[in-house]
């Protein structure tokens, strides 16, 4: 089985890819941006690919969020990363010296304060790791602490920029084919709404309180057709195939929402 991940080696995705056990992965291909994982799916159906869904100082990572309403993908996974980060420079580069920062947005947006109280600029790259290659006298990266052992070119300036302590990303583990489960303990829906309406959020939320299912993760994405229309994913600590899952689909169903199931699975963590 091939896993693909967010590239070069050593990025977080790359970490998480490493830690991850659910299955025997033969090959670990690096891509170089989100969309690229994601997309890596469709072209190869013995395959699965990990992406960042959420981190606990950014919040949701939009990319993947619209990718799960637009690809057909399943979530088999899920797992969790600890995250801190270094400020790297070409050696000998001195902190006085620095004018911009370079990393991927998520990483940005986890180190703003830090970036704001020295005065720096940023800019956007693909990859944490593939900022390294932006270095110059006036460049400096973020990317994942522990980097300086693996190139020699490089050093870390400050270790753990990261704004907030126990900083945390969760990822998915994505497939194009469907996996069935015993015992799933986790599943994910999204639901899209047909119209507005008044107590639309309302409706959805009750469905899962009326039958006591816990609910983990519900974020909202824009439908992008029209403003103020949002598709809804849920995160539910219950199987899918569970009773009480199936007659919340079916009355969610019937108060003209559309359900997609994006993932049932066990999660280990
Ligand atoms: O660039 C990386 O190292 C990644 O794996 C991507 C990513 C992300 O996009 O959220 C993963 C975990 C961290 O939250 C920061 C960056």
């Amino acid at each position: 089985m091939n896993l693909y991940y967010l590239g070069p080696v050593g990025t977080f995705s790359h970490m998480a890819a490493l830690n991850y056990n659910g299955t025997k992965i033969n090959d670990y291909i690096p891509k170089s941006n989100l969309y690229e994982v994601v997309n890596a799916l469709e072209a190869d159906s013995n395959s699965i690919a990990i992406a960042p869904i959420e981190n606990s100082i950014e919040g949701t990572i939009n990319i993947i969020a619209d990718s799960l309403t637009e690809k057909k993908v399943h979530v088999i996974d899920e797992l969790h990363l600890d995250i801190s980060f270094s400020l790297y420079t070409n050696k000998g580069t001195q902190l006085e010296d620095i004018k911009e920062v370079v990393s991927i947005a998520p990483a940005i947006n986890q180190t703003s304060k830090f970036i704001k109280e020295h005065g720096f600029t940023y800019r956007y790259s693909d990859s944490t790791v593939q900022s390294l290659e932006e270095l110059d006298q006036h460049t400096a990266a973020i990317a994942p602490i522990g980097l300086e052992d693996r190139y020699d070119s490089i050093e870390a300036l400050h270790t753990h920029i990261e704004d907030y302590p126990h900083n945390t990303t969760r990822f998915l583990i994505l497939s194009s084919q469907k996996k069935s489960v015993q015992q799933a303990t986790d599943s994910i829906l999204l639901i899209t709404p047909d119209k507005d309406k008044p107590g639309l959020l309302a409706s959805i939320l009750n469905t899962f309180a009326l039958f006591n299912i816990n609910l983990s993760w519900i974020e909202s994405r824009p439908l992008k057709t029209q403003l103020g229309m949002y598709h809804f994913f849920v995160q539910a600590d219950c199987s899918a195939e569970d009773d009480n899952m199936k007659k919340v689909i079916t009355i969610l169903k019937t108060l003209d929402f559309d359900v997609n199931v994006l993932g049932n699975f066990k999660k280990i963590l």
